[in-house]
């Protein structure tokens, strides 16, 4: 799919979210499990800053999409979030999380679906056990993505697929890898159903 994406800002403060206007999708997920990547696989161009220092993304950035470049009105915005749970940041990160990024969680109005990044390569994360409850609490629509699947084979993926599945308790899990593109398109299906839906 050709998409026009267009970075709208960073917001380290639910002060200065966008004013909510269209359907929002959210990437979530710990440092360094592929989110900034994963959202420039879908777009087809290097919008979201990729890095090899886990945390480097600090706020949330927004970035609008259209399908036209003339067309001015976004049909749905990207919210690339700050990662979690890894140790060399998890203080400064956790500090951070309550003050903007449950808030957003919470009341976005128009968050229309949190896409959870797991690494595919690693046993479930307590961390993301947390997320994933929390998001479910709050009844938000959730997808989880399993990242970095090239590193796997197809006897590792499907052990992989069940051991996250289990351990995340969520029965739908995508396996994706920004590398070669597996995944994309059904990625992209999920993401355009829940926009039409919101
Ligand atoms: N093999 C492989 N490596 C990947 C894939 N996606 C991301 N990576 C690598 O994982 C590292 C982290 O990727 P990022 O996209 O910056 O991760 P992030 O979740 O945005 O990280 P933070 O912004 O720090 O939270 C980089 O070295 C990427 O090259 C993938 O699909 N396959
Ligand atoms: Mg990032």
């Amino acid at each position: 799919m050709r998409v026009y994406p267009k970075f709208i800002l960073s917001a380290t403060d639910a002060a200065h979210f966008p004013a909510p206007s269209a359907p929002e999708i959210a990437f979530l997920g710990r440092s360094n499990v592929g989110k900034s990547s994963l959202i420039n696989a879908l777009l087809g161009s290097k919008q979201a800053h990729v890095s090899s220092t886990p945390g480097r993304t600090r706020a949330i950035n927004f970035f609008s999409i259209t399908d036209k470049p003339e067309r001015q009105q976004a049909q749905m915005i990207f919210a690339d979030l700050p990662g979690y749970g890894y140790a060399k940041i998890s203080k400064s990160i956790s500090a951070e999380w309550p003050k903007f990024i449950n808030p957003y969680l919470a009341e976005r109005p128009t968050l229309a679906l949190c896409i959870c990044l797991v690494d595919s390569t690693i046993p479930p994360q307590p961390s993301d056990i947390q997320l994933i409850e929390y998001l479910q609490s709050r009844e938000r629509s959730l997808l989880v993505i399993g990242t970095k699947a090239d590193r796997l084979s197809g006897n590792e993926r499907v052990k992989a697929m069940n051991l996250l599945r289990k351990g995340l308790n969520v029965d739908g899990l995508l396996f994706c890898s920004a590398k070669t593109g597996a995944g994309m398109s059904e990625l992209w299906q999920t993401i355009q159903s829940a926009a039409s839906e919101k």
